[in-house]
């Protein structure tokens, strides 16, 4: 677990105006009108709104090159209120004309982990935008899905969690800040009584805390939303997000459980030549964007070592030993996926190496993943989470400054790790399996060519290249996405 502080200064600021100048890129609002408190509706936080520089060119280079976006609130504008945001919020305590500082807490429930994101937004008063100031991030392992059961227990990880809001959050602040979660794909990949037991004991976590909690405030996510909102994310780190040049990246999230590909297709055959589900519509900022996005439920990288096993879902785990030619011969251990322990080893008499792994591995791919046709091109795609965290542990990229690498990089150390696994075997017994699955994933699974240049970012300007902050606009502004 760790524990991080982030700031970041905006370069400069851009307001609300209201101007005939096709320049400004900002949306369309209602003109400003004094805030008026009436019962039952709530005053703050307002809807806000997320508004960039218009971005530069994108050059395959370090994150701090990046514009750095703000997120910004319209002046009060009329409110319509929707079933998720709908609801009585105490009033601010800060007089109208001074600073407002406010935070949005987010819980990501994911199958190898849970973490906790608060956000900070400041607004300098009424009528200038509210601005991202930082994240506090936090995160804690298990996830939830390991506590199935015993969720009583499952749900103290997130009560410990809450404790760091309150560390976070000003005490006079408690009332009026939302606090949400969102289970991934280790609750989906739960039978739905154990699932639902585990929201029930959060939801009581939340009830007893002293934050605004509202309504479907502990839930599961579907796949196409995680991927929309990771998209919407690092889109709007990266100042892609209102711009009229359309020009935004992709992105590629690798959990435990599920995997996501999320992009906006510049070519209708893109969307012409994929299945319905994997297109998904919605409204965000003034534009409609269409977005191509899948979720491979069971093709996260833990899942896809007990699939590659031939464990996931399989009989006599008391007995049964899972073995592989992507481990080393002599390993032999426990593993523990979402509450499960399987018995692995490598193949003590047999062979191990890069190839043997490959053919084992696309089992867990073919056949399962439908290449969409724009991914040969040019699109440029952001990859994170455990694309990131084993580009790390293979020394491809720096640890805190990521970088951009291309597919046949990630092939070239694939093999160089199953083929040297003594060498490897004390950063992890499953990096040769690893590398591979993501080698084979990438080409074979979304049909990448080696050449395909892929930026590795863990953070952007600071922030968490995760949906948990999408999921925070979408609270906030809720874009409908169908
Ligand atoms: O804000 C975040 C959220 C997740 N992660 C990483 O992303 C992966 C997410 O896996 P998760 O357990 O969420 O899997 P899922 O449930 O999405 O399949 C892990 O490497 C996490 O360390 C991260 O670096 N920052």
């Amino acid at each position: 677990t760790y524990y991080r502080h982030h700031r970041y200064v905006p370069h400069f600021y851009r307001y609300r105006e209201h101007s005939a100048n096709a320049e400004n890129l900002l949306p369309e609002v209602s003109n400003p009108v004094p805030e008026v408190s009436q019962p039952g509706v709530p005053t703050f936080p307002e809807i806000p709104e997320v508004f960039h520089p218009v971005p530069e060119v994108i050059h395959p280079i370090p994150e701090a090159f990046h514009p750095v976006p703000e997120v910004v609130h319209p002046a009060p504008e009329p409110y319509y209120p929707s079933p998720e945001v709908y609801q009585p919020v105490p009033e601010a305590s800060s007089p109208v004309n001074m600073t407002r500082v406010f935070y949005g807490i987010m819980f990501d429930a994911g199958s190898t982990g849970s973490r906790i994101h608060i956000y900070k937004f400041i607004q300098k008063d009424p009528v200038e935008l509210p601005v991202l100031d930082n994240e506090m991030y936090h995160a804690v392992k298990p996830g939830l899905s390991a506590y199935k059961d015993n969720p009583e227990e499952g749900g103290n990880t997130i009560r410990q969690l809450l404790k760091i809001a309150k560390k976070t959050v000003p005490e006079e602040d408690w009332k009026r800040t939302p606090v949400v979660l969102k289970a991934t794909a280790g609750l989906r990949l739960l039978p739905e009584d154990k699932a639902n037991a585990l929201l029930k004991e959060v939801q009581d976590v939340f009830d007893e805390s002293p934050f605004f909690v509202p309504n479907n405030s502990v839930s599961i996510m579907n796949g196409a939303k995680e991927g929309v909102l990771a998209w919407v994310t690092v889109n709007f780190l990266t100042g892609h997000l209102y711009t009229n040049t359309r020009k935004t990246v992709g992105i590629l999230d690798l959990g435990g459980g599920s995997t996501q590909i999320t992009f906006l297709p510049k070519s209708k055959k893109t969307v012409q030549s994929s299945p319905s589900s994997y297109i998904a519509k919605f409204d965000l900022f003034n534009h409609t964007y269409q977005l191509y996005t899948h979720s491979y439920l069971g093709n996260g990288l833990y899942a896809a070592r007990l699939a590659t096993l031939g464990a996931l879902g399989a009989d006599g785990l008391d007995w049964k030993v899972f073995t592989s030619s992507c481990l080393p011969k002599k390993f032999r251990e426990d593993v523990t996926f979402g509450g499960t322990t399987y018995k692995v080893s490598g193949i003590p008499d047999g062979y191990a190496g890069y190839k043997l792994c490959y053919y084992e591995v696309m089992k867990v791919i073919k056949g399962i993943f439908h290449q969409p046709y724009e991914v040969k091109g040019s699109s440029v795609f952001y990859a994170f989470s455990y694309y990131y965290d084993r580009a790390v542990d293979t020394g491809l990229i720096d640890g805190s400054r990521g970088g951009a690498l291309e597919v046949r990089d990630f092939k070239k150390r694939a093999k160089e790790v199953c083929n040297k696994m003594t060498k490897y075997r004390a950063i992890s017994p499953f990096l040769c399996m690893d590398m591979t699955y993501i080698t084979c994933l990438l080409k074979e699974g979304f049909g990448f060519k080696d050449s395909t240049v892929l930026q590795l970012a863990k953070k952007v300007n600071n922030v968490e290249t995760s949906w948990a902050l999408g999921a925070t606009f979408d609270y906030f502004r809720n874009f409908n996405i169908h």
